[in-house]
């Protein structure tokens, strides 16, 4: 599913989704002198999308909404680390427990009912080939998919691809409207490339400085600083330190990222550092940045995740000019955990269309 021909085969969802996104960017903006919350923005259209590469379909205006409820609540669910340090307080947390199963039922119910509607869509011929669940329903393991399994499954297809991607693209879009003269050099860049027509996918791999904004966001603004949990399954030796077998291990790929050691300037925003070089961010042959973690558990959406960044961003900057919301004022970078590391302050910012 996420290799690049399916990638590739679901351009007509990213072409809807981002024209919707742009309308619905410039009657926002319009209701509100040019002022737009760009977060919720976007996160929309990255559900749009994903729900619809899940299921085949365009998902109705509430079923979106009671996904994206669910995922919310996923999301704002406290950490367990408490009770695996000191098992005991377990007592402590009980009411939690609770939660955490009406919010699965809830998941189980309303996922299940889209899964019953992929399959009546399947039997009238109404459904876009190639989702996700439509592989999952025709892989041969042997033993087919529960329908538990396959809400576990469309759930953590959409978990993982929607609020990563989305907390990256609001980095990079305050990023350029906090720097004009950044965001004019990608302009520029698409003018020269593409001209006057919309950017579209195959335009991508011309335009360096465009990766090389994707780049600089994913070093300075990882969604997740710590990847995933991991744990080890032999005891070893790492720099100079016992860790046992079955020890939690986190990787800090933020402090890689921002180390003064690798990275000039490592707090400015520079994506020119990243043009005219090779560079890999899979860990394979450096690691002085790890996004996506690296080796067995790397990213499966890496490709997918690195295109969208590019085409919205792309999309994005080609038909509007992006400025902080107060005229003169810089834009405001502080961060707040929320299972990414979002802006502490949602980016508000003034847009306008450009004359194109
Ligand atoms: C900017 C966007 C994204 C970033 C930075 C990102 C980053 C990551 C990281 C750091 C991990 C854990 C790796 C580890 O701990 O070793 C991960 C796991 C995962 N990601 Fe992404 N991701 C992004 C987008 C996506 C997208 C678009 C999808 C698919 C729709 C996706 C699907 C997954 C899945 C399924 C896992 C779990 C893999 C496993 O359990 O082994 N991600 N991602």
């Amino acid at each position: 599913m996420l290799a690049m021909p399916k990638i590739l085969s679901f351009k007509p969802a990213r072409v809807m989704v981002l024209d919707r996104l742009i309308i619905r960017i410039i009657k926002e903006s319009s209701r509100s002198d040019g002022v737009i919350s760009f977060f919720s923005c976007i996160r929309t259209a990255m559900f749009e999308l994903l729900l619809f590469m899940c299921f085949g379909f365009d998902l109705s205006e509430d079923s979106l909404l009671q996904i994206v409820e669910i995922v919310d609540a996923i999301l704002h669910l406290p950490s367990r680390a408490m009770q695996d340090f000191y098992p005991f307080t377990s007592i402590f947390f009980r009411g939690q427990e609770r939660r955490v199963s009406e919010l699965r039922a809830r998941q189980i119910k309303v996922y299940t009912s889209l899964i019953e509607e992929h399959k009546e869509r399947c039997a009238h011929g109404t459904i876009s080939p190639g989702s996700y669940l439509e592989t999952l329903l025709h892989l041969d393991t042997g033993m087919p998919f529960s329908t538990v399994d396959l809400v576990t499954l469309c759930s953590e297809f959409i978990v993982a691809g929607t609020d990563t991607t989305v907390t990256t693209l609001e980095w990079a879009m305050a990023r350029l409207a906090d720097d004009a003269s950044i965001q004019g050099k990608l302009l520029d860049e698409i003018k020269a490339v593409v001209g006057d027509r919309p950017v579209e996918e195959t335009d991508l791999q011309k335009l360096p400085y465009l990766q090389a904004i994707v780049r600089e966001t994913l070093r300075l603004h990882p969604p997740g600083h710590f990847l995933l949990p991991h744990a080890v399954s032999e005891a070893c030796k790492i720099g100079g330190y016992d860790i046992p077998a079955n020890a939690v291990v986190l990787f800090h790929v933020i402090a890689m990222g921002r180390d003064p050691q690798h990275w000039e300037k490592p707090l400015e925003f520079k994506p020119d550092r990243f043009l005219n070089k090779e560079f890999d961010v899979t860990g394979t042959k450096q690691s002085t940045m790890l996004p996506f973690g690296a080796g067995r558990r790397i990213c499966p959406g890496l490709g997918l995740a690195t295109m969208h960044l590019e085409l919205f961003i792309a999309r994005l900057v080609q038909k509007l000019n992006w400025t902080p919301y107060l005229k003169g004022e810089r834009v405001d970078f502080d961060e707040k955990m929320v299972f990414t590391v979002r802006m502490k302050n949602p980016l508000k910012v003034l847009v306008e269309q450009r004359n194109t």
